[in-house]
């Protein structure tokens, strides 16, 4: 939330892991900001000029925060590549088979550090980040690579308010079914009002109840009071299964009371991060890598239509029947007369209609890139056009081109 702490606490983090000899690395994303106020190894200021982004494409502040973003993460693989040549030998084995990959293994055989936390300050605005392409790339970014927890700053002193306390914490609640990352609360502030009273209400209804009459009662001339008293009330009842996924911890960043416990929170979401979120990330990521794809396959079913020329995948596609196993399940096409029925229930596709069937999507055609070049090369040689030698050349050619951009 703007204003709650974000980059102080940042800066008392900082100079906390600093003083237990655990020197982090340390990312500015606030493109807006005039000081940071620690050390930074990245900034976006020193690659993107807000300013200018303002002046340029003609924005207001959050407009030009959000294009800032997006300059900023088209080069988000080199930040990545950047913070993986800081870490030890032994951490990037680690990460490598985490994440099934074996690049980078010989990079930075050399690396004597021993990188533990990287920290990263966002914009306040959480539209600006949360809700925007560039904000989900980056944390999609880091969370891929890197066991990645999020710290959602609260103000205490200006929640104290249930009602401003519960709007908070539909923020929050929004950021981790959108991020799907686990998450920590941080009451800040704490040297100025403190959180106790604000933490059990996230336990107990009853002291949460009580406290939206008190706050009512006392604000009597606001006609909506009751409506609100019971959206409020619903409202802290639903948020009871989110409460249980969070970490709480009070800290000061005036003063740097709390901070170790911000480090135990953390190593906590860490281990949660390995056992339960990656799993989740991963199913995700090998989804996604699916759907890319089938729409690789369908775009160039597209284009080979286009070009009309010949492609023998999509003919010849209905399913042996030997590959379909139904002897343990009874379905309607057993009591057809399999015999008789040339199609055996199987609707007939159009020519030119690709087949996105699970049986095809799981089959080798679809299994890799070179799979989809040779779908290229046989439909160029099954070409009509194929006489022709400069139609070829140029088809080829085109094919190459497509290949290379997929
Ligand atoms: N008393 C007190 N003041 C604090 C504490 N943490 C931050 N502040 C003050 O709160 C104000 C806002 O702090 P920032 O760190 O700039 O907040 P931010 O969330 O980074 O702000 P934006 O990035 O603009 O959203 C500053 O005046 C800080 O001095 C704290 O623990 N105690």
């Amino acid at each position: 939330m703007a204003g709650s702490g974000k980059t102080t606490f940042l800066q008392r983090l900082n100079s906390h892991l600093y003083s237990k000899h655990l020197p982090p690395y340390a990312i500015n994303l606030d493109p807006a900001c005039l000081k940071v106020p620690f050390g930074c190894n990245i900034d976006i200021r020193d690659s993107v000029n807000y300013k200018k982004v303002m002046q340029s494409y003609n924005l207001g502040p959050n407009g030009a925060i959000v294009t800032s973003l997006n300059l900023f993460s088209t080069k988000i693989d080199q930040v990545i590549d950047l913070i993986s040549k800081k870490l030890s030998p032994s951490q990037l084995n680690e990460i490598n088979q985490n994440n099934n990959q074996n690049n980078n293994q010989n990079n930075n055989q050399n690396s004597t550090e021993n990188l533990k936390h990287i920290i990263i300050d966002t914009p306040g605005q959480i539209e600006c980040f949360i809700w925007s392409a560039s904000g989900s790339i980056i944390t999609e970014s880091f969370a891929s690579t890197f066991p990645t927890v999020i710290a959602y700053v609260v103000d205490t002193p200006r929640n104290s308010s249930p009602t401003t306390f519960i709007s908070n914490m539909l923020y929050a609640c929004s950021i981790l079914y959108k991020t799907k990352l686990p998450m920590i609360i941080v009451f800040n502030k704490t040297d100025i009002h403190d959180s106790t009273e604000i933490i059990n209400w996230m336990t107990d209804f009853d002291l949460f109840q009580s406290a939206l009459n008190n706050a009512s009662s006392s604000n009597e001339s606001t006609t909506s009071s009751g409506y609100m008293n019971s959206l409020v009330n619903s409202m802290s009842l639903m948020l009871e299964e989110f409460y249980s996924q969070l970490d709480v911890v009070s800290v000061s960043s005036y003063t740097g009371k709390g901070f170790d416990n911000v480090l135990a929170a953390i190593d906590n979401k860490v281990t949660e991060f390995n056992h339960y979120y990656k799993k989740e990330r991963q199913q995700i990521i090998k989804q996604k890598k699916k759907d890319d794809l089938l729409k690789k396959e369908k775009n160039l079913s597209n284009l080979i239509k286009d070009l009309g020329i010949n492609d023998n995948h999509n003919h010849n596609h209905k399913p042996e029947k030997s590959k379909i196993n139904t002897d343990s399940v009874d379905v309607l096409s057993d009591y057809d007369n399999s015999d008789n029925d040339e199609n055996s229930g199987w609707v007939d596709r159009d020519d030119d209609e690709p087949d996105y069937s699970p049986l095809n999507t799981q089959s080798t055609k679809l299994g890799s890139q070179k799979s989809l070049q040779k779908r290229y090369q046989d439909a160029l040689n099954n070409s009509n056009h194929s006489n022709n030698k400069n139609q070829t050349e140029i088809l080829n050619q085109m094919a190459n081109y497509i290949s290379k951009t997929q």
